[in-house]
């Protein structure tokens, strides 16, 4: 199924705009796990299926594994979703950019290796090295907009001028080139963070119901009320509400997998009051 079909179903069957991060940092893993050979998947697989029903889709963020030497465990992760929980969209989180025949081997590696749904990539190289990404029509294309960190500012929020003349901010340049240009197969998203909330808005404003990746919610200390008012598409939805530590390590003993299924829930919740 394309990824925008198996999100927009994903939306309504769960009721949930909750994306679940999967950011495995084995130092905070629960003590029964330490000693196990395989804790990074062991860990994942649990938090995925206490929570599969509360989400719109799981985000394994691909430096997570790769640092500990654990790609296989994503690899397994991933076939394990597709698998036990149908229909529920994988995004990798890689945050790719280069040429176009280095981006190639990139797209290979996200949708063919690891088998995901969708990826997020950074823009600045410019359309052709997005090329790959877009071409698959039925893969996620999520494109780095207006980043949740506090240093997003330093680049994003210069003024720059358009081909008609106008003065804007870089972020909002890169959120109309895409959705006017880049987006005829209809499979582009943006990341805009929540830490953000009035550039979320404006970004909204521009892109009509294109879907916004937002992290940026729990440990960074973005605002559920502020996101979801500013960035809710027309319909009450077009929002992927990223969660990566508040949820995984909500909790630290043998019931970890329960705690992070509680706070899934509080966020599913808090986030639908504002729907
Ligand atoms: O593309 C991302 O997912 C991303 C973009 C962004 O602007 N900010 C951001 O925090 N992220 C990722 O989202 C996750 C946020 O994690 P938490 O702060 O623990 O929820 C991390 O994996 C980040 O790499």
């Amino acid at each position: 199924m394309h990824f925008m079909q198996s999100l927009h179903q994903a939306w309504t069957r769960n009721n949930s705009l909750v994306c679940v991060g999967l950011d495995p940092e084995p130092a905070k893993f629960p003590a029964h796990l330490q000693d196990s050979n395989d804790a990074v998947f062991e860990f994942c697989r649990a938090i995925v299926d206490a929570t599969a029903d509360l989400v719109c889709s799981y985000k394994p963020q691909i430096a997570h594994f790769a640092a500990l030497r654990a790609e296989d465990a994503l690899e397994r992760l991933i076939a394990h979703i597709h698998a036990k929980h149908p229909g529920v969209p994988v995004i990798l989180d890689a945050k790719r950019g280069d040429i176009g025949s280095t981006a190639q081997h990139y797209a290979t590696e996200a949708f063919e290796r690891y088998g995901a749904d969708a990826v997020t990539l950074n823009p600045y190289l410019g359309r052709d090295s997005i090329q790959p990404f877009l071409n698959r029509a039925d893969k996620g294309v999520i494109l780095l907009c207006h980043t949740s960190n506090p240093g997003a500012a330093d680049l994003q929020d210069l003024r720059v001028t358009d081909e008609d003349g106008n003065s804007l901010p870089l972020y909002q340049h890169v959120a109309k080139i895409i959705a006017k240009d880049w987006n005829g197969h209809r499979n582009c998203a943006l990341v805009t963070g929540a830490t953000w909330p009035e550039q979320l808005g404006e970004v909204r404003a521009l892109v009509g119901d294109m879907p916004l990746l937002v992290p940026g919610i729990g440990a960074q200390g973005g605002d559920v009320e502020a996101v979801v008012r500013n960035g809710r598409s027309a319909d009450g939805a077009g929002l992927l509400i990223s969660s990566s530590r508040a949820i995984l390590y909500a909790g630290n003993g043998a019931d970890f997998a329960q705690a992070a299924r509680a706070a899934t829930l509080e966020l599913r919740d808090s986030i639908n009051r504002y729907r």
